[in-house]
């Protein structure tokens, strides 16, 4: 009988990355932004497909587009995922070897105010990407999940091959049904899928909805700020060059459907029915709230004012993710000290605005 190893579960696809085009979408968010940069670093050629929403700052988003646009293997479109002729467009044109899909409805709480937002840009401007990789049979496609699907789970740390069958909120319903769309043409379309799930994201350019952005805007400003469930929850919060370094070894990771074999390691995702897997990629850590908001206090030199909160509906309590499959697939392992992050962010805020 054959022995498989986690090798043959997955092709190593790491030579020729000069000439390889990488469509990204969501370029001119956080996560996209810094992926961008890292793969144009490395040569190769990124186009760009981001909507400019105003769900946050406009501003923000362009100067990160300004910065991508320097470099010249970078090109990108502005335009809305669920806008299905532009993205088949912008994939016809681009012919990419490689989707990363990432732009998406992102926050928690704002899924309360606005659900049908989440629907729109995760569940049909997912479809309208996958539906362009399946045309261009691309290598791989890989796209963004969250943490958020481990929703009333309380096994921690958090591990892939577990169960996730309770998400709290619309948005993690549709990261969720993300995961379950992306199984499904991995499996008719032989198409290599690998999901991401993300924990907690922070660093320079980081989003101004996100705790990090709003604490330290709010202590430079003498506001006081809002610290849900009384600063008992818990987050293992992952430095966003780590989180991009996972991204772009998971590139070369693409899995491979399965043959009749031993059984998968048990943190292996890889399911058995098509190429495709979900990997967590987090710290390994999980912080107290409270610690963080003294982090970021020592690292600005300067006391919050906290207006301790109760539980936002939606929220969870605590994620901590098990990154042995990143580790396996990758040899790689996010390390940054979260002290050591807060620190990046706020010398970054503090150029950026000048304060
Ligand atoms: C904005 C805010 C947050 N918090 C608390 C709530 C959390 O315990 C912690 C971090 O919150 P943040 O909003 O930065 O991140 P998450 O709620 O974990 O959600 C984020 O990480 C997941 C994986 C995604 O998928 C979301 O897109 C992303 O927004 O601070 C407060 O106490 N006060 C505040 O004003």
């Amino acid at each position: 009988m054959r022995l498989w190893g986690i090798r043959d579960r997955t092709q190593q696809r790491g030579s020729g990355n000069v000439t390889r085009k990488v469509l990204i979408t969501g370029t001119a968010g956080f996560i996209g932004f810094h992926l961008a940069k890292l793969l144009l670093a490395e040569g190769f050629r990124v186009h760009g497909l981001d909507g400019m929403t105003d769900y946050y700052d406009v501003r923000l988003k362009q100067r990160r587009h300004q910065i991508l646009l320097q470099s010249e293997g970078f090109s990108a479109t502005e335009g809305m995922l669920e806008d299905d002729a532009l993205v088949q467009q912008v994939a016809d044109e681009f012919a990419p070897d490689v989707i990363v899909h990432l732009a998406a409805q992102a926050g928690v709480r704002y899924s309360l105010e606005n659900p049908r937002a989440y629907i729109e840009a995760n569940v049909v401007g997912t479809f309208n990407v996958m539906e362009a990789a399946r045309r261009h049979a691309v290598d791989h496609l890989l796209m963004a999940s969250t943490s958020s699907v481990y929703g009333a789970n309380v096994d921690m740390p958090f591990v892939e091959t577990r169960k996730a069958d309770t998400p709290l909120t619309i948005y993690a319903a549709t990261k969720k049904a993300n995961e379950a769309m992306g199984h499904s043409y991995a499996h008719l379309w032989n198409l290599p899928t690998t999901m991401f799930r993300f924990f907690t994201v922070y660093g320079p350019w980081g989003r101004p909805d996100m705790a990090l952005f709003k604490f330290v805007e709010a202590i430079l400003q003498g506001r006081p700020i809002d610290i849900y469930n009384h600063g008992e929850m818990h987050r293992d919060f992952t430095y966003v060059d780590d989180l991009v370094r996972g991204i772009r070894l998971l590139i070369d990771a693409a899995p491979v459907r399965p043959e009749p074999g031993p059984e998968l390691p048990e943190w292996d995702s890889l399911s058995p029915a098509a190429p495709w897997r979900v990997v967590n990629i987090g710290n390994s850590d999980t912080v107290r709230l409270l610690d963080f908001v003294e982090a970021i206090e020592d690292s600005l030199g300067m006391k919050a004012e906290r207006n301790y909160m109760d539980m936002q509906k939606g929220d969870v309590p605590a994620t901590w993710a098990d990154a042995t499959l990143l580790h396996e697939l990758t040899g790689y392992r996010p390390k940054t000290d979260v002290r050591e992050g807060i620190a990046r962010f706020v010398e970054w805020y503090r150029d950026y605005y000048g304060k």
